[in-house]
């Protein structure tokens, strides 16, 4: 029997780009429709054999994990309707960013465990990120068997570090498809079709992240493979690497996003 079908009951209260993804892909992995309820105003299926609503079932036994994937805004929405339904043996799994295990904890205090997760849209391929944080105690088992088919797995022990998880791997693809679009742009602007420039970016990120995926020598090893002595490729990392450019781009554009997940769970506590 596959791991996925042992879990029992399954509610998504919301599932738009980022839930939809992960159900995506665990129904690729061996998950039944069957046991997965999903709740969202449109009422339609996000696939065959999913049982789909518009409102929370009432006079159920409650489900073993609830799954919130609404965004940090609609919390209120949601909030009492879903702490209704959580039972002593329900696993809560929040997707939102910024809102804080402890206002997740007092609004749905019956809840068995409660979890952070932070995943990324990749899931959808298996090769996302799930960022993890939260007391699973018994149900620990339960959440990574959930999070293992979506790709790597990390539990955050310290929730302060959470933001700054959700910054890099959670908004992470949207940085890179910016660094895809702005390798492409470059090329076109120097003279490539700009077409052809986007393939060549595309391909080109997509082998050097296999690459590092698969290697076990450091990035910076990689570059220096490539970047043979007195050729073309040490002159181009010499402007990346002027002043720190590169990285100091990335600790503004990290320092932004998890500043903005801290306002995020002032407004959501
Ligand atoms: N998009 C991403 O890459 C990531 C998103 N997240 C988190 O996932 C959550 C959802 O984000 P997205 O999927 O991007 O947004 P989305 O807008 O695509 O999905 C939200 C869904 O909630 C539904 N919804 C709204 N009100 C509802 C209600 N009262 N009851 C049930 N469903 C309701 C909407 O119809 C929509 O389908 C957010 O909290 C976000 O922080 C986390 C990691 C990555
Ligand atoms: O932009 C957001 O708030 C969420 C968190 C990570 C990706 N999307």
């Amino acid at each position: 029997m596959n791991e996925l079908s042992g879990l029992g009951a399954i509610w998504l209260v919301g599932c738009g780009n980022m839930a939809g993804a992960m159900l995506r892909r665990w129904l690729e992995a061996g998950l039944p429709p069957e046991p997965v309820t999903v709740i969202r105003p449109s009422g339609v299926a996000p696939a065959p054999g999913v049982r789909t609503l518009t409102a929370m079932p009432q006079g159920e036994t409650p489900p073993r994990v609830l799954m919130l994937g609404v965004k940090p805004q609609k919390l209120g929405d949601v909030a009492d309707a879903v702490a209704n339904v959580v039972g002593p043996d329900t696993l809560l799994i929040s997707i939102l960013a910024g809102t804080e295990l402890a206002t997740l904890k007092q609004r749905f205090s019956k809840a068995r465990a409660v979890v952070r997760a932070m995943p990324n849209t990749p899931v959808a391929m298996g090769r996302g990120v799930v960022a993890l944080h939260g007391d699973a105690g018994a149900r620990r088992g339960d959440v990574e068997t959930l999070m293992r088919p979506l790709g790597l797995v990390e539990w955050i022990a310290d929730e302060a570090q959470f933001g700054l998880a959700t910054a890099l791997a959670g908004s992470g693809p949207a940085f890179l498809f910016r660094f895809i679009d702005a390798m492409a742009s470059a090329g076109a602007a120097l003279g490539l079709p700009a077409q052809q420039a986007l393939r060549l970016a595309v391909a080109t990120v997509d082998g050097a992240a296999g690459l590092a995926a698969g290697s076990d020598e450091t990035p910076a090893t990689l570059a220096d493979r490539v970047a043979s002595s007195g050729g073309m490729t040490r002159k181009g990392l010499d402007v990346l690497d002027e002043g720190r450019a590169l990285e100091t781009l990335l600790v503004h554009t990290l320092e932004a996003a998890e500043r903005r997940g801290r306002e995020m769970a002032a407004e959501t506590r």
